[in-house]
């Protein structure tokens, strides 16, 4: 029952002991009745306050407080003869309150008991009071009835609507779930989208400054992956796109984080790595995917990858670290691809185009690796 209740409720006894105590009712009834109705709602209050009743089902001890509520109005009746023209709307008032957090079987059920309790102190009243039943008694008793039903009837309604409410304030928070799923995932393969990347990407760029974390960073990049389009067409393209990411993210560990950074083109970020275990991963990777199955697809259809790969370095913008990383996978293009390149750290930055090489790459300076020669660089 909440608070409000309680006021009321407390309200009511108030008023109640006021009329006793200008009426005939005997003392001693009035006060052990009024001490006994508020005593228990006090109690009840108390509990909640302190937590007493937090690993109850029903917390705030709804139906207790109600029933205790509805049976002190109806013993009121037998007792405070003089107050009985507030029976129903004592009982309404708890009706009301109460059933705001009541399910629909305990409303009907906490109705009949009200009926039950008013119904039996009315046949009890004239024979404790030896007083004969006048019309106003079965008055009291009519209008009793009609103000339980309309009781019941607005708790219904209140509970539908309530329901109603709920129901669509989860459909609501549903729908906000999962744009917030769309706004920062690519639809076509699950994986983070690229402004969601570059947000992660920044947040572990400040954690490398703070000396927590190291990472490396890679560009892959699906070789001819217009031919895919071309040969079989853009639904099996589409599938391939995501047959290669399935591929990668179960190469790589729980927390390497794999983004699709636009059409063919991905980035994966590897946390606390060294550049020799990055580029034995990123073989890794190239060779799962020279081997991955696309779904449909005809069975001769094969990818490979290039990959340009660098670590980043503390201190420096994430921008830089993803253009290095960019450069790398523009060697790796040009030493013929389904490679791995892993950029120079010392060489100076590269031109915006530079000319492919003639021979392919040593392994010194951006090295191109194919990923059958992996095991080769440990
Ligand atoms: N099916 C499909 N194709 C896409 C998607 N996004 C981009 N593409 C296609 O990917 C192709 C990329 O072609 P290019 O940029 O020429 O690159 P490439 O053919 O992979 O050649 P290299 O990268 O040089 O090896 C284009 O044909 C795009 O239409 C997509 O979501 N689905």
């Amino acid at each position: 029952m909440s608070g409000l209740a309680l006021v009321l409720m407390a309200c009511c006894v108030g008023l109640l002991l006021w009329l006793a105590l200008n009426s005939h009712t005997p003392l001693p009834w009035v006060v052990s009745w009024s001490l006994v109705s508020l005593g228990g709602l006090l109690a009840a209050t108390l509990a909640i306050r302190l937590g007493w009743t937090r690993r109850l089902n029903d917390p705030s001890l709804t139906l207790p407080q109600m029933l205790w509520a509805i049976t002190s109005a109806a013993v009121a009746y037998l007792v405070v003869a003089d107050a009985r023209d507030m029976l129903p709307c004592m009982v309404a008032m708890v009706l009301l309150f109460g059933s705001l957090g009541l399910r629909m079987r305990q409303i009907v059920g906490i109705t009949v008991y009200a009926f039950v309790a008013t119904s039996t102190a009315m046949v009890l009243a004239p024979r404790l009071l030896n007083q004969p039943v006048s019309v106003v008694d079965a008055a009291h008793a009519v209008m009793l009835a009609v103000v339980l039903l309309a009781c019941m009837g607005v708790s219904l309604r209140l509970h539908s609507l309530r329901s109603r409410l709920q129901q669509q304030r989860l459909a609501l928070s549903r729908a906000l779930e999962e744009h917030r799923a769309l706004a920062s995932r690519d639809a076509l393969t699950g994986l983070l989208n690229r402004r969601s990347m570059l947000e992660l990407l920044e947040l572990e760029q400040r954690r490398c400054v703070r000396g927590q974390r190291s990472m490396a960073l890679a560009v892959l990049d699906i070789d001819h992956f217009k031919r895919i389009n071309d040969n079989y067409g853009h639904a099996v393209g589409d599938r391939a796109l995501q047959a290669f990411a399935h591929t990668v993210r179960h190469t790589v560990r729980g927390g390497d984080v794999l983004a699709r950074w636009g059409g063919e083109e991905f980035v994966l970020l590897l946390g606390d790595v060294n550049d020799n275990a990055a580029l034995s991963l990123l073989q890794r990777i190239g060779q799962a995917v020279s081997q991955a199955v696309v779904a449909d697809a005809p069975e001769g259809l094969r990818m490979t990858v290039s990959t340009g790969l660098t670590v980043h370095l503390p201190g420096e913008s994430v921008e830089a670290t993803l253009e290095r990383a960019d450069q790398a996978l523009y060697r790796a293009k040009h030493q013929g691809r389904n490679c791995v390149v892993l950029a120079d750290l010392q060489a100076p930055p590269p031109p915006p185009h530079p000319p492919p090489p003639l021979a392919p790459a040593g392994l010194t300076a951006g090295p191109a690796v194919p990923p059958q020669t992996a095991a080769s660089l440990h």
